[in-house]
């Protein structure tokens, strides 16, 4: 279904009636990056973007997990010192359908002077943190039992009440050890020393940067998958970068984010972990084997586009399904 450019471009709207009905009524939805170079001049602000925020906000997923993995394939594409980036391994559980990109006072106006502005407002009630708090602590629980919470609460009023309702939730989970870190600090020591982290929790803008950061310790963006879930409903996949229009149409794109945003389909929203173990599997087994997009691109490794890194998935794929039968 189109959502994004191709449905502005198809109907004159980022997020089609049709297009959420449909994703509303389906188990499970993966969907592809959005937005692009032809979009951004859009002088009526119509962003494919829009089209994103109004899907995952009509699907009500407001838990977005993003894992960030440091493979021993890949350890020589981290943008880390070996001895730092071994052994990496944590989830990042961003809030989704709240904060800054959704608060309703937003928009340009002018100011007393006359100068034009641009504005947008951050509102967290406590209902939504505390349904992401929930989120993080369970998942921190059946990880390594280690949650740090990210905010800014030494000057933002949002972030107050999230530290202080995640902190009052921390009872709930005697198992969990519950830290705070401000946002900024996290940043940096997410590269100064990112395996102190087991899950972080984070308000929607946070997690979208942090998530990004996170991902150049695992060697690149092209490698991170996430699953949005809500309370109910179907879940909705996707990789966490965008569209890459730089790199658009020359077949340079790294395909296993979003073939991992598949394992992670299968996984959480159609409770197929066979399926998504053979995936993942089969996704190792191309890096064994050596195989290596540009974005990966190390020493001694075999460098191929997009297309074939596709096929050699898909050949590992099949040969697991023949070695079952
Ligand atoms: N969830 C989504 O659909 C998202 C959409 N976007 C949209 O995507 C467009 C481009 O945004 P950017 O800020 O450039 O972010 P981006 O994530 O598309 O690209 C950032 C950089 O990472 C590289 N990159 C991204 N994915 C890659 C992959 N799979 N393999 C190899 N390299 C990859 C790109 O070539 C680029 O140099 C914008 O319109 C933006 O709004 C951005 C982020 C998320
Ligand atoms: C539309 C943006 C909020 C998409 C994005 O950057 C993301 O979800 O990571
Ligand atoms: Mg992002």
């Amino acid at each position: 279904m189109p959502v994004g450019g191709a449905a502005l471009d198809l109907t004159g709207v980022p997020l089609p009636e049709e297009t959420l009905s449909v994703a509303k009524q389906s188990d499970a939805i993966l969907l592809g990056a959005i937005g692009g170079y032809t979009w951004d001049a859009n002088e009526k602000h119509l962003k494919p973007e829009t089209g994103l925020l109004q899907l995952r906000e009509g699907l009500g997923v407001f838990a977005n997990l993003r894992p960030a993995t440091v493979l021993p394939q890949l350890i020589d594409s981290s943008t880390l010192k070996r001895e730092v980036a071994q052994g990496v391994d944590l989830m990042v559980v961003r809030e989704l359908t709240g904060g800054i990109y959704f608060g309703k006072q937003r928009g340009f106006a002018k100011n007393e002077n006359g100068d034009e502005i641009g504005f947008n407002t951050e509102v967290y009630a406590t209902y939504e943190i505390d349904r992401i708090a929930r989120v993080a602590f369970e998942t921190a629980r059946k990880r390594r039992g280690k949650l740090c919470s990210v905010d800014k609460a030494n000057v933002l009023e949002a972030s107050m009440l999230w530290r202080k309702r995640v902190t009052m939730m921390a009872s709930e989970y005697p198992d969990v050890e519950l830290t705070h870190m401000y946002v900024d600090n996290a940043a940096m020591q997410l590269i100064r020393d990112p395996k102190q982290f087991d899950t972080i929790v984070t308000n929607n803008i946070f997690g979208d940067i942090l998530s990004d950061e996170a991902s150049m310790l695992t060697g690149s963006i092209g490698m991170l998958p996430s699953a949005s879930i809500g309370d109910s409903g179907p879940g909705l996949y996707e990789p966490i970068h965008g569209s890459a229009p730089d790199i658009a149409g020359q077949d340079k794109g790294n395909p296993l984010a979003t073939v991992l945003s598949v394992a992670m389909l299968l996984k959480y929203g159609l409770q197929e972990e066979a399926a998504a173990k053979r995936i993942e599997n089969a996704v190792l087994e191309t890096l064994d084997k050596g195989f290596r997009t540009g974005d990966l691109f190390s020493m001694g490794m075999r460098l191929v586009g997009c297309k074939e890194m596709g096929e050699e998935v898909l050949k590992s794929i099949d040969s697991q399904r023949l070695a079952a039968v």
